[in-house]
């Protein structure tokens, strides 16, 4: 069967849960907040510039490919780019045909120029809900739920999650930790998975992308994580021998067995060196074994990509039709941290009316 196209794809409705706000800025954006503040950039024009993201992220390491957010960062720092930095977000994936993001980004990288924690998120929530008005009023409805991150090489998951509990009712749906992985393992953030569990909180953990099982086995027995961010380690744990059935080990049983999502970025995977390539991606393996498989863009920015971009890179790779893109569109929707009512109301009303069209 063709590929569907990407033009295609951008026409149906998409759930995305793991994209960061400040790894998708428009460079047009970067550019001119940066000249407000005399912040100095890498590129002087538009299309140069996200070049320039697309080719310093593709490092194979995933501590090089961190190093490019110094840029974006910088020219977040106070309430109005802030806000319209979000709303920028909201309306570009709507565009996209995105119908349910759930967008993160960690407060405590913003505080530089005198924001307090709360301004931060305030300024986000603002420009998030004028976004998806706007969107909606250009026939593109989308709903943005935020995770707030605390970045794992510091020391401020506790403040975060309980910044998280307290806006749990204003927009904010769900916690994350993320940064460097080697070093940083997610049981020094113990005291503050606790508290989001005793709050009955969501969670997930950026695990298993530039370490190993170990540190997704931390992520779900000792934090509770209710998803994995990235998690494509997770095949260490998958044997394969040609003409034989793949044989799952302890943990890759257990993350099957309880549907613990996983929320797979595969351009992501191949710039920090943690898949050879889209077809080589283990995507289609744990598709195959039928794990709780999503697709996220991560950084729309460092990886030049889109939600309709990694769908159509993946139908052409896996030779995957609208079922599969349905089926990883809903798994994303059933994974969601908004209430299971709500997360039911988009999959019935918008999703598979949609598919169903496409599906013929
Ligand atoms: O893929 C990632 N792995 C670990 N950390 C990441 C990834 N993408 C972005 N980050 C970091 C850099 C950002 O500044 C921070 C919050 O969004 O999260
Ligand atoms: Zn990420």
């Amino acid at each position: 069967m063709a590929a569907i196209t990407h033009s295609d794809i951008v026409k149906a409705p998409k759930a995305l849960l793991h994209d960061h706000l400040d790894g998708g800025l428009r460079p047009e954006t970067i550019l001119e907040l940066a000249g407000e503040i005399g912040h100095e950039l890498p590129a002087g024009d538009p299309a140069a510039l996200g070049e320039w993201f697309v080719a310093a992220a593709d490092s194979g390491s995933l501590e090089r490919y961190l190093e490019t957010f110094a840029h974006t960062v910088a020219v977040m720092q106070t309430a109005e780019s802030l806000h319209r930095v979000a709303k920028e977000c909201a309306l570009d994936l709507a565009a996209d045909g995105v119908a349910y993001a759930e967008v993160r980004y960690a407060p405590e990288q913003h505080l530089e120029r005198g924001l307090s924690l709360d301004d931060v998120v305030d300024a986000v929530n603002a420009g998030f809900v004028e976004g998806s008005a706007e969107a909606a009023a250009l026939g593109r409805p989308i709903r943005v739920g935020v995770l707030l991150t605390a970045m794992r090489h510091a020391a401020r998951s506790q403040e975060i999650a309980e910044l998280s509990v307290r806006y749990r009712d204003a927009g904010v749906v769900g916690f994350d930790i993320a940064g460097a992985e080697a070093g940083f393992p997610p049981t020094r953030h113990l005291d503050a998975f606790e508290y989001l569990q005793r709050e009955n909180f969501h969670f997930t953990i950026h695990a298993g992308e530039a370490f190993g099982l170990p540190s997704i086995w931390q992520a779900i027995q000792w934090c509770g994580a209710d998803r994995l961010g990235h998690g494509v380690r997770l095949v260490d744990d998958i044997t394969r021998t040609p003409g034989e059935d793949a044989v799952l080990g302890r943990l890759a049983a257990y993350v099957r067995d309880k549907r613990i999502p996983l929320e797979l970025c595969p351009s992501s995977n191949v710039q920090t060196g943690a898949a050879a390539s889209i077809a080589e991606h283990p995507i289609g393996l744990l598709h195959d074994l039928r794990f709780r498989v999503t697709v996220n863009t991560d950084n729309r920015l460092m990886s030049g990509t889109s939600m309709s971009r990694e769908m159509a890179l993946l139908s052409e790779a896996f030779g995957w039709g609208w079922a599969e893109l349905q089926w990883l569109t809903i798994n994303a929707m059933k994974s969601a941290f908004i209430p299971y009512d709500e997360r039911l109301e988009i999959i019935n009303e918008v999703i598979k009316p949609a598919y169903a069209k496409l599906l013929g």
